[in-house]
């Protein structure tokens, strides 16, 4: 049967991460509640809201991050296209290959622009030749849109480039190995707005191939780099929805205060 491209355009996607119900305690401290979120695949969802809210740490639930701070206690479900992620039979190695992260300052391994991004294909087996391996570092160099600016320079050290061009071979590392979803936990706070500018339109090209979380204290980014966006305070999960549709009409009274400026 044809579809119709009115019915074909109402056919949802299933969402790539879906979060219910999600507990963090870091000690006796309850950082994040009862957090439930649909998040869709081949779209950016930005996390917002005041300072120690909970964003980043939700951010690291998805990737169990958490599971190396000693305090901290998970509870509820978290799926990647189905997958339970905290399944006792989930290899957290090969989880964190599916769920690339990008930190808040770029943080390159003290080795070679070429083995920056050669490393994570290499320890999962991705890569049967040299000529496979220079290949997936051409592509990732690409797609990070850094090729041209360091293909005469690949044995240069990653720590040899610029705050900008760092963040995007920390991008290129992490697309390297082909992940699910990227984690970006403010990834521009250490640069200047002409990298910002560039890490966000780089953003915009990926989400065409990725799902992407990115955390933000900037609404104006959530509002340029993404399509639904969730604000949390609180450690509570205020609201989420369609980015336009937050930043215009919240339903919230403390989403409404806090976009507006009232607080944080
Ligand atoms: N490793 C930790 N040990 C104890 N408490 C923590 C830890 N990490 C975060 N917290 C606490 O959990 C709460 C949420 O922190 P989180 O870093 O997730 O907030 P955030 O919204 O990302 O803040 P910011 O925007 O300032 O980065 C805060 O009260 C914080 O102090």
């Amino acid at each position: 049967m044809v579809m119709q491209h009115s019915e074909a355009s109402s056919v949802t996607a299933p969402p790539k991460v879906v979060a219910k119900d999600v507990n963090v305690h870091y000690g006796e401290k309850h950082a994040l509640q009862n957090v439930s979120v649909e998040i869709p695949d081949r779209a950016v969802m930005s996390f917002i809201g005041p300072s120690g809210c909970g964003k980043s740490t939700f951010l690291r639930c998805i990737n169990r991050m958490n599971d190396t701070v000693a305090s901290a206690r998970v509870t509820g479900r978290i799926t990647i296209d189905n997958q339970d992620i905290y399944d006792k039979s989930l290899d957290v190695v090969q989880l964190r290959a599916r769920v690339g992260m990008v930190f808040q300052k770029p943080n390159p391994f003290p080795k070679s622009i070429f083995e920056n991004v050669a490393y994570g294909p290499r320890i999962h087996g991705m890569s049967h030749s040299k000529a496979d391996m220079e290949e997936i570092v051409h592509t990732s160099l690409g797609k990070a849109g850094l090729w041209n600016e360091v293909k005469d320079r690949l044995d240069d050290s990653g720590t040899s480039l610029s705050g900008g061009q760092q963040q995007r071979l920390c991008i290129a590392r992490a697309i390297a190995v082909n992940p699910d979803v990227i984690l970006m936990d403010e990834p521009c706070s250490a640069l200047d707005p002409i990298a910002t500018a560039r890490i966000e339109e780089l953003i915009d090209d990926l989400r065409k191939n990725f799902c992407i979380i990115i955390v933000t204290h900037s609404m104006q980014q959530a509002a340029r780099v993404s399509q639904r966006t969730a604000f949390f305070h609180l450690g509570i999960l205020v609201e989420e929805g369609a980015t336009p549709d937050i930043f215009t009409s919240p339903k919230d009274k403390r989403t409404q205060d806090y976009i507006t400026g009232r607080f944080g």
